[in-house]
C-alpha cells in the first residue's frame, strides 16, 4: 500500500508515462479492454488486426509469474470493435502491491477505453453450480480489503476519481442483462448464473472452515484476483462486467477426498475457454448499445 510517507509507485505522472509509450507503439485506440483470467489468454484469439506487446517491454508493466499468464497485450478488432486484452494478470500473492496489480486498469482509462471485461477462474460454493459453469459477478466481497489490503488506500489523485467511491453498482445492472441475454441466445442459460465473487488474497486454496465462512457470508464463487480491478475500474469511471468461469467446486465437506490443484484450474479453463469466447464476441458486438450510469465519475479523466 502506498502511504503519505511512501508515495505510489503508479503515480498519475508514470501512468501517462506508460500510456503515451504504448499509443506511440499501436495505433489501435482500443475501447473495451477484456483482462483474461487463469488459461483463457485464448479468449484473445478471434481478435482480427492483431499486436502483441509484451510486458517486460511496457516502461512501468509489472510481469506475469504465474502460469496460464501469458504476459502480453493484446491489441485486435472483434466485429469491427477496437480491444485491447490483457494475456495475464496480476495478483496480490505474487508480491505485487495492489497499486501495481492495477496498474493496467488506469492505462486502459488514459487510453480512451469505455468499458472493462473482468474474467476469472474461481471455485464453486453455491451448491447449484457446476464445473464448467459461468457466473456472470453481480457483486463481490472485498475480503483483502476489509483488512487494509485495498487498491484505492493511500493519498486519492482526484483525476482518477474521488474519494470515496460508490460500490454498490460497481457491475453495471445493463452490462449484466445484455451478457445474460446473450447467453439465453447462445443455447448456454442452463450453465450460466449470476452471483457473488469473494475475493481471498491466495496462494493457498481454502480450507474446508474457510470455505464455509464465505458460503456464510454469501460468497458463491471464491477466486484470488478481480475485486482489486474492478474497484479501480469503478473508481475511474470504466464500466465493467465481470464473468467468473467456474473450474471446480471447493470443498465443504470434511469426507470429500477431491484435492483442487492450479493445473486442474487451467485444464477446466481452457476446456471451456471456446463458451466464455462466444459469449464474449456477441457482448462486445453490442455492448455500446447499453447506455449505463456511473456515479463516481463526476470530475475524473
Ligand atoms: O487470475 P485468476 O483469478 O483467473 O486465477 C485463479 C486464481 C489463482 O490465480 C489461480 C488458482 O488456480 O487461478
Ligand atoms: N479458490 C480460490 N481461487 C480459485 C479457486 C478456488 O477454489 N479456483 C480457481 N481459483
Amino acid at each position: 500500500m502506498h502511504t503519505k510517507e511512501n508515495s505510489c509507485c503508479c503515480s498519475f505522472d508514470d501512468c501517462k508515462l506508460t500510456t503515451e509509450w504504448l499509443l506511440s507503439m499501436t495505433r489501435h485506440r482500443p475501447k473495451i479492454a477484456i483482462v483474461c483470467g487463469s488459461g483463457l489468454g485464448l479468449l484473445a484469439e478471434t481478435a482480427s488486426n492483431k499486436q502483441d506487446v509484451r510486458y517486460e517491454d511496457i516502461p512501468n508493466f509489472p510481469v506475469s509469474t504465474v502460469p496460464g499468464h501469458e504476459g502480453r497485450l493484446v491489441f485486435g478488432h472483434i466485429k469491427g470493435k477496437s480491444c485491447v486484452f490483457m494475456q495475464g494478470r496480476f495478483h496480490l500473492y505474487e508480491g505485487y502491491s495492489l497499486c501495481k496489480v492495477t496498474f493496467p486498469v488506469r492505462i486502459f482509462k488514459l487510453m480512451g477505453v469505455e468499458t472493462i471485461i473482468v474474467t476469472n477462474a474461481s471455485g464453486g460454493l453455491c451448491q447449484d453450480f457446476k464445473v464448467g459453469d459461468i457466473m456472470v459477478i453481480k457483486d463481490h466481497i472485498n475480503l483483502p480489503g476489509f483488512a487494509g489490503q485495498h487498491p484505492l488506500c493511500g493519498p486519492n489523485d482526484e483525476r482518477f476519481g474521488i474519494r470515496f467511491p460508490c460500490m454498490s453498482d460497481a457491475y453495471s445492472k445493463a452490462l449484466r442483462k445484455l451478457a445474460l441475454d446473450i447467453t439465453t441466445e447462445l443455447g448456454y442459460s442452463n450453465f450460466v448464473h449470476e452471483g457473488v465473487y469473494c475475493m481471498v488474497s491466495g496462494p493457498n486454496f481454502e480450507t474446508i472452515a474457510e470455505a464455509r465462512m464465505l458460503q456464510i457470508l454469501g460468497s458463491d464463487s471464491v477466486g484470488m484476483s478481480t475485486v482489486p480491478e474492478v474497484t479501480v475500474a469503478k473508481h475511474c469511471g470504466l464500466r465493467v462486467l465481470g464473468l467468473s468461469l467456474i473450474t471446480n467446486k471447493v470443498s465443504l465437506d470434511y469426507s470429500r477426498e477431491e484435492k483442487v490443484n492450479h493445473e486442474e484450474v487451467l485444464q477446466i479453463s481452457k476446456m471451456r475457454a471456446e463458451m466464455l469466447k462466444n459469449v464474449l464476441i456477441t457482448f462486445i458486438a453490442r455492448c455500446h448499445q447499453v447506455e449505463t450510469i456511473n456515479t463516481n465519475y463526476p470530475n475524473a479523466v
